[in-house]
């Protein structure tokens, strides 16, 4: 993306580029999912997530122990912390004068107060990242939900209004896939060189519940038909777009890749998508793959499903079978996933006030709307409001 277009639509013409517009905005909001930060925060922050979600008992207490084993804490929020500073490095040396907030939604800072501060600050127009990429209802709708829930909150307290807007998908955006590349090429070189050009790319996200997977998306997108839904179809184009871009990198045409999935929750007769990577490691095993590189492409950062599902649970079966394995990074606070966020910011920017910017997208889905519809990835529960759609 070094060609000479304005991504945004912010500045045209002349040598002197006139400084980047984020006008209506006022604030960017960095929604996350939250962690604990000590073992006392644990059980609290599980009963946030899963309350009324019908989550085994067994399983929460399974769950605790991942992070007890790591001192209670999550890594979740410093990764949080560390793009939070470099969003806003990134904004004041682009001459950007858009302020950053952070907030969460399970754990402190919590949204509802960060959304307080913004509108002391004098907010009233925000935008918002969500460190989740991809369509679907836990990481696209439930974060609207949320905000939607936050807002009536501060509403009644008679806080400002607020609006709040969410930046579009960004799974399939330059910013977003080219790092995934480099990290897989990476985590390629730390394997032994004589299984190195024969090595899959297990490509992991989420688990979710399948009904979940066959509904994400609007009952008009083509990709909801087919098995998995819209979530699945974007991951297979991210997949593909990585494999693609790896094979030319290194020059081996042909090489094996597979879509998998982590980090199932739920109760056990209840189908979510498999293959569950652990039994995929198995399988390749058996089947006398070489070795393989687990490619996180579902996650923003190395958090806990990273840590312990990857880096602990599926590289202690790697281990057990004598499969050599090695894992690629997330983009976390990649100086082109930054450059990314800031040209999204602009593009929706420019678009609220009327303008047709660029729109950069990879692959085969192109880029996704800036507003969801009201029908798109449905509360498996029942219908809740929502920000960001119409
Ligand atoms: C699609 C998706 C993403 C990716 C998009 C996004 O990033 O949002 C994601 C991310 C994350 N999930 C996380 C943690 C948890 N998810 C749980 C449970 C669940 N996740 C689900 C889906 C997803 N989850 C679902 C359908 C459930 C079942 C309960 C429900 O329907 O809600 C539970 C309960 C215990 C259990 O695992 O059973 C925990 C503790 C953390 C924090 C990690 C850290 O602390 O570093 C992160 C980033
Ligand atoms: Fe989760």
């Amino acid at each position: 993306m070094s060609d000479s277009r304005t991504p945004g639509g912010a500045a045209t013409g002349g040598p002197a580029q006139a400084a980047p517009d984020a006008a209506p905005y006022d604030a960017l909001l960095l929604l996350s999912f939250g962690g604990p930060e000590g073992p006392d925060d644990v059980v609290p922050f599980l009963e946030n997530v899963t309350h009324g979600r019908g989550i085994p008992k067994e399983r929460l207490a399974e769950v605790g122990q991942h992070y007890f084993r790591f001192g209670g804490v999550s890594p979740i929020n410093e990764q949080n912390r560390e793009l939070l500073a470099a969003l806003r490095k990134d904004f004041a040396e682009h001459g950007l004068d858009l302020p950053v907030h952070w907030g969460n939604r399970n754990w402190s800072p919590y949204l509802v107060d960060t959304l307080r501060e913004m509108a002391e600050a004098g907010h009233r127009r925000i935008l918002t990242l969500a460190t989740s990429a991809y369509a679907g209802y836990s990481g696209c709708r439930q974060y609207r939900e949320n905000l939607a829930d936050a807002l009536a909150l501060l509403s009644e307290e008679g806080v400002p209004e607020l609006r709040v807007d969410k930046l579009r998908h960004y799974y399939n955006h330059p910013g977003f896939v080219g790092p995934m590349v480099e990290s897989t090429l990476v985590a390629l070189a730390e394997l032994p060189e004589e299984v190195r050009d024969t090595a899959h790319l297990v490509f992991t996200t989420h688990s979710i519940p399948t009904a979940m997977a066959e509904t994400s998306g609007a009952p008009d997108d083509p990709a909801r038909g087919r098995p998995g839904g819209v979530y699945v179809a974007q991951h297979l184009d991210v997949a593909r777009l990585v494999a693609g871009a790896v094979a030319e990198a290194t020059g081996i045409i042909g090489r094996h890749w597979e879509l998998v999935y982590q980090s199932r929750s739920g109760a056990p007769h209840i189908p979510w998508l498999e293959p569950d990577v652990c039994d995929h490691l198995e399988a390749l095993h058996r089947e006398g793959a070489p070795a393989a590189v687990m490619v996180p492409i579902g996650f923003v950062s190395d958090h806990m499903e990273v840590k312990y599902d990857l880096d602990t649970e599926a590289r202690a079966k790697a281990a057990e079978l004598g499969l050599p394995v090695a894992r690629a990074a997330t983009v976390g606070a990649d100086a082109r996933f930054v450059a990314a966020v800031r040209e999204l910011v602009l593009e929706r920017a420019a678009t609220e006030r009327g303008a047709q910017p660029v729109r950069c997208a990879f692959g085969s889905l192109g880029a996704g709307r800036d507003v969801c519809p009201v029908d798109c990835c449905p509360n498996p529960r029942a219908p809740r409001p929502a920000v960001g759609q119409g």
